[in-house]
């Protein structure tokens, strides 16, 4: 049982962690549509959670399922369509000024390319620095802290006066992390951050940022295609599929007795383990059908070794199965 990580729907009573710890983001029915070629594509469909201060949440599905889209609104890059996202309980798009400039050192990100996302044109010590220096101004940017941020990704201060270019993509990623980090945020969005690293760099870099959420106390949202790396850094996972959350659970629940059909055939596809190979789709039979035109009933259906006609009718809702575990199936257990 996760004791404190509650992606309870909102409006319900909180687990039991107690009411306490109230979350630092909360998606209450969040939807993002995108119109593709006259037809209305829902590339997130409804989906509500809440990440409690310091906590972890895995999210995994295949390509396509939706987890950039659900990041990037929780980043506030990318508006929902329909549905509230509060950050410390206020709609992150009623944000002003103050609360804005807040919002934006208390949530940051690292994305999976670090050969795209850092400027080359800047030495490492502007790049790392650049959400302080936006954040609290040039004087904020000082030698020592940009020492301490290269230090605590296992770089040396000399690295400042480098070019990205001139750093592998393991290093550049560490660049990308003490950027992230720089203004101590209290939840940092983590889209595929090892899968273009070589697999052989790929441990270490989880293992610095696990260590790096444990002594920051910080929330990770962590989103991969990995399942054993999800599982190693999560508190709790949600699995996407069309749009949707289809299951959520403790991450050891998850692993140890996933009830999704779905979310089995993801875990039989991931074993042995081997990070050479991580075709999640090989045990789940037939291809994604297309989000532009979804299944009726249950959106997995069409792939699903226990789909029966209730299935084509009826969509299930995300219900509790087990304390805290929660599935979208009519016959899952
Ligand atoms: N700007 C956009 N315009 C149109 N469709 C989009 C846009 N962004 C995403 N989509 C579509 O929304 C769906 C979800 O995409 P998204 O990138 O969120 O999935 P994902 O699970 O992160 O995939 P991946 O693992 O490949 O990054 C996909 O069908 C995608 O094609």
């Amino acid at each position: 049982m996760s004791d404190a990580l509650n992606i309870a729907p909102p409006n319900t009573i909180d687990d039991a962690a107690g009411p306490s710890t109230a979350p630092l983001i909360e998606l209450s029915a969040v939807s993002r549509t995108y119109t593709v070629r006259k037809a209305e594509l829902r590339a997130v469909d409804r989906v509500s959670l809440a990440i409690k201060p310091g906590k972890v949440l895995g999210v995994v599905g295949e390509s396509g399922c939706g987890k950039t889209t659900l990041s990037r609104m929780m980043l506030r890059l990318e508006t929902p369509s329909s549905g509230v996202i509060r950050f410390r309980g206020t709609d992150i798009w009623d944000l002003k000024k103050e609360g804005l400039r807040d919002f934006h050192k208390s949530v940051s990100a690292v994305f999976q390319d670090p050969y795209s996302s850092l400027n080359p044109r800047h030495r490492v010590e502007q790049v790392v620095m650049e959400p302080v220096r936006v954040n609290f101004g040039r004087k904020a940017t000082n030698a020592g802290r940009i020492g301490e941020l290269l230090h605590s990704v296992g770089l040396p201060a000399t690295a400042g006066r480098m070019y990205p270019h001139e750093f592998s993509g393991g290093q550049r990623q560490r660049i990308a992390i003490a950027r992230a980090i720089s203004t101590n945020p209290e939840l940092i969005l983590l889209d595929e951050p090892v899968s273009a690293l070589d697999v052989s760099i790929r441990a270490q870099i989880l293992n610095l940022l696990k260590d790096l959420q444990a002594a920051s106390g910080a929330a990770f949202v962590f989103v991969a295609h990995d399942l054993g790396a999800v599982r190693y850094m999560s508190d709790e996972v949600i699995v996407m599929y069309l749009g949707a959350i289809v299951e959520r659970a403790p991450s050891e629940a998850l692993y140890v007795r996933p009830r999704h059909p779905y979310t089995k055939g993801l875990l039989e596809a991931s074993l042995p383990p081997d990070p050479r190979s991580p075709n999640l789709n090989s045990s789940i039979e037939g291809d994604l059908p297309s989000p532009i035109n979804p299944p009726s009933g249950c959106r997995f259906r069409t792939r699903c070794p226990l789909a029966a006609e209730r299935c084509a009718r009826e969509e299930p809702e995300l219900r509790e199965i087990d304390f805290d575990h929660r599935v979208a199936c009519h016959y899952a257990g």
